[in-house]
């Protein structure tokens, strides 16, 4: 089966909603960060991506009953003095439409806006086809002015058949060496897409033509660099520095935030990626679905700890042993003999 007309929505919605948080990134005030229950940020522009993407998924797909699995809710935006953010939001998406031109809608109003965001309520599955969204992965890197993606896939039967990561801050050029920066590089700004069996492309966000891209072939793990969270409280950079040292990694973690490290990964830029949540944390399927299928068609393999498949079919959590381990197919087994040693030493040390 193929998923073409819907890899041509998610592309454009995708892109759409990186240039609605480009705005906002650029003028980030303090003001538009709001806290959610659980303490993690979010801003005008996961809500405005979200509410996006919802948008374009419904006019590209009108006849249909859309299943959308997204992390963000239009709770705190019902909330007495909320009002002015939720019209800043409705009138970034507004303005976002009008500058694409391809929707010739009258202006959706606050009420359209909860709506769309609220369409991702979704608990996705084994049966049927469900979109996965994080409209922005990274939420503390976008605030920082550092690296976000804009992550989109989709479900069919519990298994991923496509993704599309924006990157709108990784240059377009390799960031091996742990050139993340967007100040010291050249032409940033990435879009990342894959369809099952069809390989992974990146093109550029202003729209170049796509290249196919390739996980790297290296088999020394000596050679290897490995990126990980930027976030220590994300994932333990302890636990992953035995580990590298284990395997020999001569070069220093990369750290960067949110999905560009499937996508970084995809392209070769790196050798491996480890992520070793702190004891309690459930991992969401918005945090890697996408990411997974742009880093398994170009040649990679993502694994638990205990080197067990991730699962997307059981709803929105992915229950993983200890971490996520992504690498080539050489590698993989020598990194999870690593991570099991590891993890042993850690134990036995307690
Ligand atoms: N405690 C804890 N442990 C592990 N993971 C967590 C934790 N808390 C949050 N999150 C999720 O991490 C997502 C951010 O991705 P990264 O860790 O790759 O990047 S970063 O280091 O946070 O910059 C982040 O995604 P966003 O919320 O979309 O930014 C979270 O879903
Ligand atoms: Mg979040
Ligand atoms: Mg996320
Ligand atoms: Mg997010």
């Amino acid at each position: 089966m193929s998923y073409d007309r819907e890899l041509v929505a998610a592309k454009k919605a995708a892109s759409l909603a990186a240039r609605l948080c480009q705005k906002v990134q650029k003028d980030l005030l303090q003001s538009d960060v709001q806290s959610k229950s659980d303490k993690s940020p979010v801003t005008v522009a996961d809500y405005g991506s979200q509410a996006l993407v919802s948008f374009v998924l419904q006019k590209e797909f009108p006849s249909e009953k859309l299943s959308l699995v997204a992390e963000e809710d239009s709770g705190d935006l019902c909330t007495d003095g909320a009002q002015e953010t939720l019209e800043r939001i409705t009138k970034l998406v507004n303005d976002t439409l009008a500058s694409d031109g391809s929707y010739s809608v009258s202006p959706l109003s606050t009420e359209d806006i909860l709506q769309a965001i609220d369409r991702g309520k979704s608990e996705g599955g084994s049966q049927g086809h469900h979109w996965v969204l994080d409209p922005i992965d990274g939420t503390k890197g976008f605030v920082r002015g550092d690296q976000y993606a804009i992550a989109l896939a989709l479900l069919d039967q519990g298994k991923v058949v496509l993704g599309v990561l924006a990157c709108p801050n990784l240059p377009i050029t390799s960031i091996s060496g742990g050139n993340q920066h967007a100040f010291n590089s050249g032409e940033v700004g990435c879009l990342f897409f894959a369809e099952v069996g069809g390989g992974t492309y990146m093109q550029s966000l202003n729209g170049s033509s796509p290249l196919k891209v390739q996980v790297t072939a290296v088999e020394n793990p000596e050679e290897a660099s490995f990126f990980e969270s930027y976030e220590a409280a994300h994932s333990m950079h302890d636990l992953s520095s035995l580990i590298a040292k284990k395997l020999g990694v001569k070069a220093p973690p990369v750290r960067i935030d949110s999905q560009a490290k499937y996508g970084a990964l995809s392209r070769g830029d790196g050798a491996i990626y480890m992520r070793f949540p702190h004891k309690g944390y459930r991992e969401k399927i918005w945090d890697h679905a996408a990411g997974y299928i742009v880093v398994t068609e170009a040649g990679g393999v993502v694994r638990d700890a205990a080197g067990i498949p991730l699962d997307f079919s059981r709803g929105k959590y992915l229950d993983v042993d200890t971490g996520i381990i992504v690498t080539n197919q050489k590698l993989m087994p020598l990194v999870l003999k690593a991570v099991r040693e590891s993890l042993e030493e850690k134990a036995s040390s307690l």
